[in-house]
Parts: C-alpha cells; sequence; structure tokens
C-alpha cells in the first residue's frame, strides 16, 4: 500500500518558489523552478570557472580518466557483480549515504542522502501520479555506497562522476577529456576507434560503462528482481552519461529500446541536476512516504 503524504514546501529559501522565479530561473510544468545558479553563484556543471571545489573536481577527473580502462570495468564487474558484500534494504542504504560526499560534483557539497531526497522531492513536484520515478530519484546515487569501507572503500575515482563507455574512443564532449591522453586505452587500436569493440546500433546494454554508481546500482536492483519498470532502470544505469543525454555523443550504439528510454532520463535530469541546493528536506517528514514505495518495489532485503 502506498502512503500519501502532502508534499512539504520545497526550496522556497533558495529561490525556488514560483514568486519570484521570472528573474531566478525557470518554472517546470507543476511547480519545480530550475535555479539558474548554483549555491556557490555559478552556473551548473561550469568544469572551467574559479571556484573552491573546481581544482579537487578536476583532479578527481585526472585519476578517473587515466584509470578507467577496459580490463579495469571488466574485473569490476565480475567481482561487483556477485552481490556477496552486504545484506541490508533500500532505506538502510539511504543511511549509509549520510557522510558521504562526492568530490567530482562542482554543485554539490552536501551529505549524498540530502541529494537522494531533493531529487525525488522536485520530481514529485512537476510528476506527482508517477511514483516509480520518485523512487528512482530516491534510488538512483545508492550506488556511491561503494566508497564505504564495507564495499571495499573503493576510491572516488571509482564510483562517482560522469560516464562513458570504455571499449571505443573516448568523446571529446567528456569533462575534461584531455586527462584520457594518460589513459592506455587511448593508445590501442582495439579500442580508440568510434566503434571500437562495438557496431552499429548494438544497444548500451551491450556497451561497458566506465564503473562506478551507476552500473553497480543497477546490478543490485536487476538482480534483487526489482519492479520498477525499464525506464526506472534505465536512469539509474546512465544517469551519469552525459556525453549520451546531453551532448548526443555515442548515439550510434543506441537501439531502438534505448531512444524510448533516453526521453524518461532527459526529463529525470533536470531534477538530478537543478535539485542540488543548500535547502534541506525534512527526513523524517517524508520518510513514511518513500518507506511505502521501496516496500511496493523491492524486496525488504537486498544482496549487495
Ligand atoms: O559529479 C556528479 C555526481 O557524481 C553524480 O552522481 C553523477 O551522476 C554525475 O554524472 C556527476 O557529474
Ligand atoms: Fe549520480
Ligand atoms: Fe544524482
Amino acid at each position: 500500500m502506498t502512503i500519501l503524504i502532502d508534499q512539504p514546501e520545497f526550496g522556497v529559501e533558495a529561490g525556488f518558489n514560483k514568486v519570484d522565479n521570472v528573474e531566478k530561473g525557470m518554472v517546470l510544468d507543476g511547480g519545480f523552478t530550475v535555479p539558474q545558479t548554483n549555491s556557490f553563484g555559478h552556473t551548473f556543471r561550469d568544469y572551467h570557472v574559479e571556484s573552491e571545489r573546481q581544482q579537487g573536481v578536476e583532479n578527481f577527473y585526472q585519476t578517473n580518466h587515466i584509470n578507467q580502462t577496459y580490463d579495469f570495468v571488466k574485473r569490476m564487474r565480475e567481482d561487483y557483480g556477485k552481490l556477496n558484500k552486504v545484506e541490508m534494504g533500500i532505506w538502510e542504504c539511504c543511511e549509509l549515504l549520510n557522510d558521504v560526499v562526492d568530490e567530482s560534483d562542482p554543485d554539490l557539497d552536501e551529505p549524498q542522502v540530502e541529494h537522494l531526497l531533493q531529487t525525488a522531492e522536485a520530481i514529485r513536484k512537476d510528476y506527482p501520479d508517477e511514483d516509480w520515478l520518485h523512487l528512482a530519484g530516491l534510488v538512483h546515487d545508492l550506488g556511491k555506497v561503494l566508497l564505504h569501507p564495507s564495499f571495499g572503500g573503493l576510491p572516488q575515482w571509482a564510483v562517482v562522476g560522469d560516464t562513458y563507455p570504455v571499449g571505443c574512443a573516448f568523446d571529446k564532449s567528456i569533462v575534461h577529456h584531455k586527462y584520457f591522453e594518460k589513459n592506455p586505452d587511448f593508445y590501442n587500436s582495439a579500442y580508440n576507434t568510434k566503434y571500437g569493440v562495438y557496431s552499429e546500433g548494438c544497444g548500451l546494454n551491450n556497451v561497458m560503462m566506465s564503473w562506478g554508481h551507476d552500473d553497480y546500482m543497477y546490478l543490485v536492483a536487476k538482480e534483487n528482481n526489482t519492479t520498477l519498470p525499464p525506464a526506472a532502470l534505465f536512469i539509474i544505469r546512465y544517469h551519469s552519461f552525459y556525453a549520451l543525454h546531453r551532448s548526443e555523443a555515442y548515439k550510434h550504439l543506441m537501439s531502438g529500446e534505448d531512444v524510448e528510454n533516453l526521453k524518461w532520463l532527459q526529463i529525470f535530469n533536470k531534477y538530478d541536476l537543478y535539485s542540488k541546493s543548500k535547502v534541506r528536506i525534512d527526513v523524517e517528514t517524508v520518510k513514511p512516504y518513500y518507506l511505502s514505495l521501496i516496500e511496493k518495489y523491492f524486496p525488504a532485503k537486498l544482496r549487495w
């Protein structure tokens, strides 16, 4: 049974309210406002502007781009695909993210659990009837638990940041692309052409993505038999693939089904990105609603 709770006012202090939206941003259908600037006063996803986070984020992408190779991804998929690390429920995992801060993100330095709720609640404003999409918002970044010691305490470069295919050429639109020049795959002729090991329209399902929280959470959800629809699984798996959903690179690898799912991902992205703010959601107020969604779409305990 789904418990219905009135939605608490979201984002008023941050200028997310409709009254002053004309200068501050753009209101989408149901009332979620896209702000023009992030909480540091810069435009979202500006990886070059001088800010307190810029250098750390650039260092992050340098290490990420050097180390994400085809072989590395293969090994990680095999190891984490066993799902033999931990047994726990979805909400327990949300709580584990209380102390996790993402070093790749120029727009947010709040604990990740805030971001999960901010995303889900922003979606709920504009799509009140799509409960599966609210839940996709809540769980999309849970894979960041890979940073936790009980998951091997992976380094940030193997968990967060934008993702991209390995096994074919790294597209120029990928953030801080120049650091791929130190990735061994960059010089491997099997992996550095437009198609690499793939073929036209092969489908993203057959493409190896750089390893991180997206692919891991997709695996966890799928292998634990979630009843979330395919579009939700696609969102979880590819939400960090900005080269595709923002820059339209790698379209030649998509199948017809990917094209359909991409429409939902592009809707989702607005809320994932532009809900990042200093305004906190009151966890206790919204918790019963999300617990009821978790119960509807996931088993009580999952293998991670
Ligand atoms: O820095 C962010 C963060 O790690 C997000 O969780 C991820 O989805 C984005 O793609 C990335 O740019
Ligand atoms: Fe993410
Ligand atoms: Fe996110």
